[in-house]
């Protein structure tokens, strides 16, 4: 079981343009931060303390500097967790994915479109909501399935929102969804109750760790968007362990789709749709017959 308690983190707040804050958000994202806020022209991003050390600053700074030039003003400055929540929540307003997803957080009212489907998310630090790219297009692709008779897997859960999307699109049958990552299990725990979304196992897990034996159980549909670095090394444990699951990805920047299209080759999946918004890709692929 995850564990709940104190999380302290980082912040790193960077003086930008906010027209360059989504390609910002995109070269942190491959540091492995992944959860950021905008402000007007600050960008803020988090990540744990225990993974903050001087050679993660050097490599953002170098990332940074390669990015834009030079390295634009930037504080790094300690979070503790109970400044957290009434911070975060006060930025975030309804995100409308499309005409049948819209997400909305604890306490705002809204009126759905008919048929729209609402999911409450509470998202803490944890990523996943709605905010960013990559959720809106795995979300989209997914409305477009058919999920009923699906067992289906969420690997990188974060807030929980694709395993909540695909019970509330219909989906059946158990869902495990998991996160390396305790403040997000803990979240995904609390989201998947306050949208009374029954039979999804929120778990503790690395994929890289953990897979082998879970895909054993028999999936037919792997949710996957977590980031190229671990989709390269998990995606041949997935082809091998789970040969005829579809695997839907993101977490994927439109500059790595060759590499991306080269890494289905050699596995032999065929890409079956591939969406984007912004610098994001997300590619629903089937294992070739
Ligand atoms: C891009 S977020 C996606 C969150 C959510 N699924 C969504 O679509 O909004 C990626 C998530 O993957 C998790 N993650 C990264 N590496 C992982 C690993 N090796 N095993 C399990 N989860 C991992 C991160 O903690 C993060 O919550």
């Amino acid at each position: 079981m995850p564990t709940t308690g104190t999380h302290h983190y980082i912040e790193l707040a960077i003086e930008l343009n906010p027209s360059l804050f989504e390609l910002a958000i995109a070269m942190l994202s491959r540091e492995g931060i992944d959860s950021f806020m905008e402000e007007e022209t600050r960008l803020l991003a988090y990540l744990p303390e225990s993974e903050w050390n001087e050679k993660k600053e050097l490599s953002i700074r170098q990332t940074l500097e390669q990015t834009f030039g030079t390295i634009p003003p930037c504080t790094a400055s300690f979070m503790a967790d109970r400044n957290w929540n009434a911070e975060w929540e006060a930025h975030l307003q309804p995100i409308e994915i499309s005409d049948r997803i819209i997400i909305i957080q604890k306490n705002k009212e809204i009126t759905p479109k008919p048929g729209q489907i609402v999911i409450e998310i509470n998202p803490k630090m944890s990523f996943g909501t709605g905010y960013h790219a990559t959720t809106r297009l795995m979300l989209r692709q997914m409305e477009t399935l058919d999920l009923v008779n699906k067992k289906i897997m969420d690997i990188g859960t974060g807030t929980g929102v694709l395993a909540i999307a695909a019970r509330k699109l219909g989906n059946n049958l158990p869902i495990l969804a998991f996160d390396n990552n305790a403040w997000a299990t803990d979240n995904a725990i609390e989201n998947v109750e306050e949208n009374h979304a029954d039979n999804i196992a929120v778990e503790l897990l690395d994929a890289e760790e953990d897979l082998v034996i879970h895909l054993g159980e028999g999936y037919d549909l792997i949710l996957a968007n977590i980031n190229k670095n671990v989709i390269d090394r998990i995606l041949p444990i997935i082809r091998k362990h789970a040969p005829q699951a579809p695997v839907l990805l993101s977490g994927i920047l439109i500059y790595d789709e060759p590499w991306l299209k080269k890494l289905l080759k050699k596995l032999n999946y065929q890409i079956e749709k591939t969406i984007y918004e912004d610098e994001w890709l997300s590619s629903l692929v089937r294992p070739t017959p």
